[in-house]
């Protein structure tokens, strides 16, 4: 089958259900699957792994939709676990909205910031959830977004029916399936809705969710989905949104990889690695990217937006996630061992482009 995606750029929800109706009509003549009313519903599928994505019939939709909340939106009380480089502009922006916001933060000075532009703190995550509707979580990796949501005061402690628990971290469809056990467990609703976007697209509101659980709780976190981000997903049942995740990271690492390998081919070579990202950014390979992160890995700098340690991580989970379902993934393996080597040169927390340095060795000829 087809995947069909469709992006709806209207600014308000009138709009956005016109726009939505138009191209669903629009749509069935180039995707007629899509045609009926089946549209907006998931076929479920009863677990991981993902093959069942690829081999079945559900149809993914997005949408773009920049409404404001409503009144009732805004007195929903939204929780944010997680204030990192991703959480903290985030969850200023829901803030900002004018969201009814509360707090925590393993280290807690980060919660400062937030706490001081109106949000409200609580000294754990079980806390957090049980004082809030809705609760993201934006951690580090699964171990930490395991901790954070099923450990000893974790979320999970303070669900129950009625609240709604979206964890926003890069983890893989694995640990995304039992952190929404431990959640459905205690009575709550489960969505995994992963990003696209960095620093920049999380500061502007311009992520893109890749959300997969419960749609009823997928409709409720839509708005402040919204907020934060320019674009939402919905791929069905828990464990797609992860995968999409790490499938799209993984093409991303591999890219930056043999990027890397340019700039400093293109210097060997006696050739100006400038010229070369003016040259890559006019023809069908331009990426924003290369654009956005060439200049500064020229002159070896690497302000950090992506971490390098949690772009190998996703290349690690990727790998996992290949050799579940038997697909060969030689380029990103070999991605993966230079940001390995990247991390022991002690660039774990630089911009993942730091990559680079892996591939400075200097070879007798
Ligand atoms: N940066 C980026 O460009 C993007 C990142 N992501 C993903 O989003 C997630 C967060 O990324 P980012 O914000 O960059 O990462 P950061 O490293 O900046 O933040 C990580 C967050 O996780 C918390 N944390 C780590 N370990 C634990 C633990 N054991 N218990 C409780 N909390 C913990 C940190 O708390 P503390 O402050 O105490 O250390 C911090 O709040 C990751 O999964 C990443 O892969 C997705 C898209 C883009
Ligand atoms: O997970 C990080 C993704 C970064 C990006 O999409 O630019």
């Amino acid at each position: 089958m087809s995947l069909c995606f469709f992006l709806v750029k209207n600014r308000n929800t009138h709009h956005l259900l016109s726009s939505t109706a138009a191209i669903m009509a629009l749509s069935s003549s180039f995707c007629p699957q899509l045609s009926n009313t089946n549209y907006f519903r998931a076929t479920p599928y009863s677990s991981f792994p993902t093959k069942q994505l690829l081999s079945g019939s559900y149809k993914p939709f997005s949408v773009r939709a920049t409404s404001s909340p409503s009144k009732d939106e805004l007195a929903t009380r939204v929780g944010f676990l997680g204030l990192g480089i991703m959480g903290s502009p985030m969850a200023i922006n829901l803030i900002n909205a004018g969201c009814d916001v509360t707090v925590w933060n393993r280290t807690k000075s980060k919660c400062d910031p937030l706490t001081s532009l109106g949000a409200k703190y609580k000294p754990s995550p079980e806390e957090v959830a049980a004082s809030c509707d809705v609760t993201f979580a934006m951690l580090a990796d699964p171990e930490s977004a395991v901790e954070v949501a099923c450990g000893k005061h974790g979320a999970a402690s303070g669900m129950g029916p009625g609240k709604g628990y979206v964890d926003v971290s890069t983890v893989d469809g694995g640990t995304s399936i039992l952190i929404s056990e431990r959640i459905k467990a205690s009575g709550g609703s489960f969505l995994e809705a992963p990003v696209s976007g960095s620093k920049k697209p999380a500061e502007d509101g311009q992520l893109i969710f890749l959300t997969a659980g419960d749609k009823s709780l997928y409709e409720t976190a839509a708005p402040f989905l919204d907020i934060m981000g320019k674009s939402r997903f919905y791929l069905g049942d828990v464990g797609n949104g992860a995968a999409m995740k790490l499938v799209v990271n993984m093409i991303m690492g591999s890219m930056m990889a043999t990027f890397a390998e340019g700039l400093l081919l293109s210097e060997k070579a006696g050739l100006d690695p400038n010229v070369l990202v003016e040259v890559v950014s006019q023809g069908a390979i331009s990426a924003p990217m290369f654009a956005l992160k060439g200049p500064s890995m020229i002159k070896s700098s690497y302000p950090t937006a992506f971490p390098l340690k949690h772009q190998q991580k996703d290349l690690r989970l990727a790998l996992g996630l290949a050799e579940s379902v038997s697909q060969p993934t030689p380029i990103a393996a070999a991605a993966n061992e230079l940001y390995k080597v990247a991390k022991g040169h002690g660039l774990s927390d630089d911009d993942f482009s730091a990559v680079i340095e892996a591939v400075k060795v200097k070879l007798q000829s």
